[in-house]
């Protein structure tokens, strides 16, 4: 049985993503889980004729039986970002959201593999992890923030300009966050393919901001839903492939837990816990991180730059919880 879990299955992204998810011969059992609306999202879904079953979840009560044998959990809930504001502004209300819903992943899916999309995901994924080693369940293989979505941005910009380069077969690596000069475009390493200085200026200047174009588009409304929706059902069915189909040679950039096997293979040696990097995926999720060498001096600059930003993104994602109060619960 691979039952995959969506926490935040009612919103934006939840349900798109859903929806790609329940065309996956990979699952077998999607269990959709939001404070508002699941039961019917389930309900819709659930009359497509692929051969999962789909179950629906509402409220904190309903949550251990939703995550109860989950082999994958997505974390798409909290509030998205509106003009003007940085991912960083919804730190505010989403650490709590994604730390209640990994306190209760530590207890009732300790083993499951997490995906966190949520915002700001320099800081939720250390804010996993923390709750995680606090219940004395963290393993680094199996937690990852999903930067998925400015691989598949980074393709389609340079198809823009460059129309040989073929998107949908070129993968692009990015390293670093995901937020704003955080994110960091390798594409002095893309092949057969060369751009002017100022070509990669503007194509990196975009990159790192694509996420602002669609926020401002939508003029209020939320942040990217359906373009996030397709690269977290990449990144879920490349994850899938490898745990469950043993499917090897399988490469994604994600932002991982540097004690990860094979992490003293990263570039530069950041000094950072937390970096987005290449990782080769495996039956226990992250088998590898791939190193990275010969960056042009521009790429050095910005990974540079993308250090100092990290390293206030991830203290603060650490100190949310390692700083916490003792709970009145855990006092008794
Ligand atoms: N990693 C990325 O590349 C990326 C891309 C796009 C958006 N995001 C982030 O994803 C998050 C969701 O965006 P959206 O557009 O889907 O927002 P949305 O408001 O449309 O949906 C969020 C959903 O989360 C639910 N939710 C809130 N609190 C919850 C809780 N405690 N437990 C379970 N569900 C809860 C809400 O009810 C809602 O259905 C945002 O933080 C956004 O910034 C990340
Ligand atoms: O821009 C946002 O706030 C959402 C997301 O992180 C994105 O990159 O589209």
């Amino acid at each position: 049985m691979v039952k995959v879990v969506v926490c935040g299955a009612a919103g934006g992204i939840g349900q798109p993503l859903s929806l790609l998810l329940k065309y996956s011969d990979l699952i077998t059992h999607l269990a959709l889980y939001d404070i508002v609306n699941a039961i019917g999202v389930a309900a819709d879904l659930s009359h497509i004729n692929t051969a999962s079953k789909v179950t629906g979840h509402v409220g904190k009560d309903m949550l251990p039986e939703a995550l109860r044998g989950a082999h994958t959990v997505v974390i798409p809930a909290g509030v998205p970002r509106k003009p003007g504001m940085t991912r960083d502004d919804l730190f505010r209300v989403n650490a709590g959201i994604v730390r209640d819903l990994a306190e209760a992943c530590a207890e009732h899916c300790p083993k499951a593999f997490i995906l966190v999309i949520s915002n700001p995901v320099n800081s939720t994924v250390p804010i996993v992890c923390e709750v995680f080693k606090k219940a004395n369940v963290f393993n680094p293989r199996r937690i990852f923030g999903v930067t998925t979505l400015d691989v598949v941005r980074s393709s389609t910009f340079v198809h823009e300009i460059k129309p040989q380069f073929e998107p949908h077969l070129n993968r692009i690596t990015v390293v670093g966050g995901h937020s704003g000069a955080t994110i960091v475009p390798i594409l002095s390493q893309i092949k057969n393919v060369s751009f002017t200085p100022e070509e990669i200026k503007t194509l990196t200047h975009r990159i790192q901001y694509g996420g602002d174009e669609v926020v401002k588009a939508k003029n209020g409304a939320g942040s990217a839903t359906l373009s996030m929706a397709y690269a977290g059902a990449r990144f879920t069915t490349s994850l899938l492939e490898a745990s469950v189909r043993g499917k090897r040679g399988l490469v994604e950039s994600a932002y991982v837990y540097l004690g990860s096997p094979g992490a003293e293979r990263n570039l530069h040696s950041t000094g950072l816990e937390y970096f987005a990097q290449d990782v080769e995926l495996g039956p226990e999720g992250v088998m590898n991180v791939l190193a990275l060498s010969d960056l042009s001096a521009e790429e050095e600059a910005l990974v540079k730059t993308a250090i100092g930003e990290l390293k206030a993104n991830i203290s603060k994602g650490v100190k949310f919880v390692t700083s916490a109060p003792v709970s009145a619960k855990a006092k008794l």
